[in-house]
């Protein structure tokens, strides 16, 4: 039997940073969607622990016994079962995708093994964006990653997803920060359609993009490049980089930017999809 689960990317709409914890964390208050992109995971039992993993960014991982995947697994106390991971997230991209990931094996290990999901997982002990990932669904988080509120009522939206091909190591961009003391996001007003979703963002930032741009100046090109598209309602970076997005209102002015953006930046990684609501 093999138990399958979706690893979807995670958008960072905003990221305001508020402080700072005495061992370092940064205490964050963040407005998080996910988009119906991402890697895939089967779990299917077997004599040992294994990961086996393929996909178009394959390359950028090798089942290294600290893969997200497999701390997964071991913090279930699990031993026997074959995960097959199919990347399709570029990696250290600020999408969460090892955390996504750690959050499918979480799920499909469960599932297969007819067990809660368990309560500690939600504290964030595989990474501060771990808990929103179990969710995977729009969500207000805050502390360091470990206060996930779920919100309804966001309207329906697109996203075109693009990075540049550098990855961005979260401690350095966090590192490089000036100020930690944001205010926390405003208070989310009724939000009729995404045109209201847009507005609201507006008001909001994401206080590692300066920081991340400092590092790798070529995300102020993204940004501008999908702010650039025709209905483009916002565009910013996500979690600390380099994925940056850009927010439409429908379908297919998304399909055509991410056409657009293709044809442009080959060799940049570009995707468009749906908020999963
Ligand atoms: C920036 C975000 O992507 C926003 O969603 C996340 O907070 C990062 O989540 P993550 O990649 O799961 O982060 P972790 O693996 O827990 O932490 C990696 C490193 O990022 C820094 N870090 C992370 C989260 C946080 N709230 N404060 C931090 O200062 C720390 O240096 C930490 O050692
Ligand atoms: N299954 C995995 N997929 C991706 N990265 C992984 C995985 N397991 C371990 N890692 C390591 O985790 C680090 C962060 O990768 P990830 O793709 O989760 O970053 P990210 O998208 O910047 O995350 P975040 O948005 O949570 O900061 C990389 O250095 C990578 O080597």
């Amino acid at each position: 039997m093999t138990t399958e689960d979706f690893a979807p990317a995670k958008v960072n709409l905003a990221l305001h940073v508020t402080g700072r914890r005495a061992d370092g964390y940064h205490l964050l208050d963040s407005l998080v969607v996910f988009a119906g992109v991402g890697d895939r995971l089967a779990v299917t039992p077997g004599p040992e622990l294994r990961l086996i993993i393929d996909g178009p960014m394959a390359g950028a991982l090798t089942a290294e016994p600290d893969n997200l995947v497999l701390r997964a697994a071991r913090f279930l106390g699990e031993e026997r079962v074959v995960i097959r991971l199919t990347k399709h997230l570029p990696v250290a991209s600020g999408i969460g995708g090892g955390s996504a990931d750690a959050a499918a094996a979480i799920r499909a290990i469960c599932r297969l093994r007819g067990r809660a999901l368990p309560e500690a997982a939600l504290t964030a002990p595989l990474g501060a964006d771990v808990p929103v990932c179990l969710i995977g669904r729009p969500a207000r988080v805050q502390g360091i990653g470990e206060r996930v509120e779920p919100l309804s009522g966001l309207p329906p939206a697109h996203l075109v997803l693009a990075n540049p091909g550098v990855s961005l190591a979260t401690p350095a961009v966090f590192g490089a920060l000036r100020r930690r003391d944001g205010a926390p996001l405003p208070p989310l007003p009724p939000l009729a359609d995404v045109a209201d979703l847009a507005r609201y963002l507006a008001t909001c930032r994401n206080d590692l993009e300066d920081a991340a741009c400092a590092l790798e100046p070529v995300i102020g090109e993204v940004i501008g490049a999908l702010g650039d598209q025709p209905g483009c309602l916002l565009s910013r970076m996500s979690g600390s980089g380099a994925t940056c997005f850009g927010l439409f209102a429908d379908r297919t002015a998304a399909t055509e930017a991410a056409a657009a953006l293709r044809h442009r930046q080959p060799g940049w990684w570009v995707e468009e999809a749906a908020v999963l609501s």
